[in-house]
């Protein structure tokens, strides 16, 4: 009896389950690192810090932002030209040498985003940012001539009415020490929504303060996802409370998405077209009895490719932002959010949910980016107090004593702001990583490497950006480093701060001469002091750069700025 009662146990399905289990995962085992066969014989290959059995580094990448970012840059330090590192089963190689940079940037091959910026979709969809394949290229083609620099001449004047808003909410923080980025943050989230998006910010029952926040704290749990093995599982991570707070994040988030296309539809339909708050400037304008001012000079510069502004990227670099005028037919000379509602009037170009997804991409991408560039700009301006004195000389040379808005050719003057402006960038880019999967093998140019297919290259930016055989100081901020004989002696992508090549970013050119609107507009009014130095900055590489302890600046008023801007700004243009 005994013995047949054993017999029965050996034979229940659960023992036949147990029985099987192992051999099935050792044979599932064997598949899967076969499989892996050519990664792992090309990984082997390639240098990098050396890390524990099995998990790699993947203790290094977990933890606070500021102490993963120190860790993986001292680890990769002696790497002279790329550094591989295993994050568990997960190969992941840094490339940081300008010829390795334009091998995968230039490629129209390795154009695919890693997977890291899955934990986007629930917010961005499938927006340009993540998207792939024929829907990415299609829309690429769509939306990149709506930042064409004809478009972007027409936000010129709400460029300047914002900024000067920026300037009349400064005076609150008069002489005090504070954190700049929430300024910034407000108000490159308005000026989105009056030029891109074409609606009102007034018509916005929420500020964009609100929503900048939001953004700004979903990036810390998509961050703290790519930190935690935990959060990166989806089953996991819906039983935490970041699941529960993204949620209302995307709430707010998506409350200001929808609300914008809901009323940019309802005017489209009345036949309204651009940007609804530049119709409210010029009523205002025309009210008080002037034509509203910064209408570009006869001989302002068509085409898209000016001399003497570099948009943020190496002189000789061209991407289709670079297009000429006349490539770029009549109706796709309109603004983002037109654009994308007169084709999906027109066609099956575009749906409802594709806009969504595109206008919270652009809303994302437009201002979190140009927060952190004006952020860091400010906090270099008051640090090197020489250098201000220079911008200050040049903005002086330009505007005198004038209140009157900058018009586009003062723009094209700004020549030591704009290097200034490059050289924040090149030390403190804003996108400091960017990741793709490889589907097929990258052959390198700095040595002899091959990154295998399957493998997530990321371009380390920031990495890139300080390579001392590129730079003699590369951490000292020196803006003669983007003198135009310097920049001619350099590779092109030695300084890459919004991407290059077929998916660089589509918002260079806006960012650029916004940037110089905004932050010339803050320092023609007010002295910037800081009392720190780069030093003291606790970089926080998330997916955006930022300091950990905050912006803090301190202002000093040069001179006042008076009454609405747009009554000014009319007055003032037609005196000048
Ligand atoms: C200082 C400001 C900015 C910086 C440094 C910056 C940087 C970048 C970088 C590095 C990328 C490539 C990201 C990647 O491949 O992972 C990118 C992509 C992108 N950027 Fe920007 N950006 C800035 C401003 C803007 C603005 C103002 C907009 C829109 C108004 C914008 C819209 C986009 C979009 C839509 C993409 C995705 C393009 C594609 O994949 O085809 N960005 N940006």
């Amino acid at each position: 009896m005994e013995v047949l009662k054993k017999d029965a146990t050996i034979g229940s399905p659960s023992s036949v389950f147990y029985l099987l289990l192992l051999p099935t995962l050792i044979l599932w085992y064997i598949y899967w690192r076969l499989s892996r066969a050519h990664l792992y014989k090309l990984a082997a290959k390639l240098p990098g810090p050396r890390g524990l059995p099995i998990v790699g580094h993947l203790f290094d990448v977990i933890g606070p932002a500021s102490s993963v970012f120190k860790t993986v840059i001292r680890k990769s330090a002696r790497f002279e030209h790329i550094a591989k590192m295993w994050i568990g089963p997960k190969l992941v190689v840094f490339i940081y040498d300008p010829r390795d940079v334009e091998l995968l940037l230039s490629s129209h091959v390795y154009i695919d985003k890693a997977s890291e910026y899955k934990f986007f979709k629930p917010w961005l969809g499938d927006g340009l940012l993540i998207s792939t394949g024929q829907k990415w290229r299609s829309h690429r083609k769509l939306i990149a001539p709506t930042f064409h620099l004809n478009v972007l001449k027409s936000f010129i004047e709400l460029f300047n009415e914002n900024s000067r808003n920026v300037v009349r909410k400064l005076r609150a923080e008069d002489g005090r020490t504070f954190d700049c980025h929430d300024y910034m943050s407000e108000a490159t989230v308005e000026i989105l929504l009056e030029t891109a998006m074409g609606v009102s910010k007034e018509t916005q029952d929420k500020s964009g303060f609100e929503y900048a926040m939001a953004v700004m704290r979903m990036c810390d749990i998509l961050h703290a996802r790519h930190r935690s093995i935990f959060l990166r599982n989806e089953f996991i991570f819906t039983l935490t409370r970041y699941y529960k707070e993204q949620g209302r994040l995307l709430n707010i988030i998506h409350g200001l998405t929808t609300k914008v296309i809901r009323s940019k539809k309802a005017a489209f339909e009345q036949g309204a077209r651009g940007s609804l708050a530049h119709s409210e400037l010029k009523a205002a304008a025309l009210e008080s009895g002037a034509m509203a001012g910064t209408a570009l000079p006869a001989d302002d510069q068509e085409g898209s490719s000016v001399a003497g502004l570099s948009y943020g990227q190496s002189a000789g670099l061209k991407d289709d932002l670079d297009v000429e005028d006349n490539d770029i037919g009549e109706k796709k000379r309109l603004a983002f959010l037109d654009l994308m509602l007169e084709s999906a009037q027109n066609g099956a170009v575009i749906t409802d949910t594709e806009i969504k997804e595109q206008v919270d991409t652009i809303m994302f991408e437009g201002h979190d980016t140009t927060a952190a560039g004006s952020s860091f700009f400010l906090s270099l301006m008051g640090i090197h107090q020489d250098i201000q004195d220079r911008v200050i000389a040049e903005l002086d040379g330009i505007f005198g004593d004038s209140q009157r808005p900058a018009t586009f050719q003062d723009t094209l003057e700004m020549k030591y702001l704009e290097r200034c402006l490059m050289e924040t960038l090149r030390m403190f880019p804003p996108v400091p990583l960017i990741a793709r999967e490889l589907q097929e093998d990258l052959k390198l140019a700095s040595g002899n490497y091959v990154i295998p297919r399957g493998a997530t290259v990321t371009v380390a930016t920031i990495k890139l950006h300080r390579n001392p055989k590129v730079y003699t100081n590369p951490n000292v901020f020196d803006p003669d480093n983007f003198l135009p004989e310097r920049q001619a002696n350099r590779h092109y992508y030695a300084f890459v701060p919004f991407s290059a090549g077929p998916r660089s970013c589509v918002g260079r050119k806006y960012a650029m001469l916004k940037l110089k609107i905004l932050l010339s507009t803050i320092l023609r009014n007010y002295r910037v002091y800081s009392d720190l130095s780069e030093a003291d900055f606790k970089l926080q590489a998330d997916i955006i750069l930022k300091r950990e302890e905050g912006f803090r600046v301190r202002l000093q008023p040069r001179q006042l700025v008076t009454g609405r801007s747009s009554k000014a700004t009319a007055q003032d243009t037609t005196s000048s």
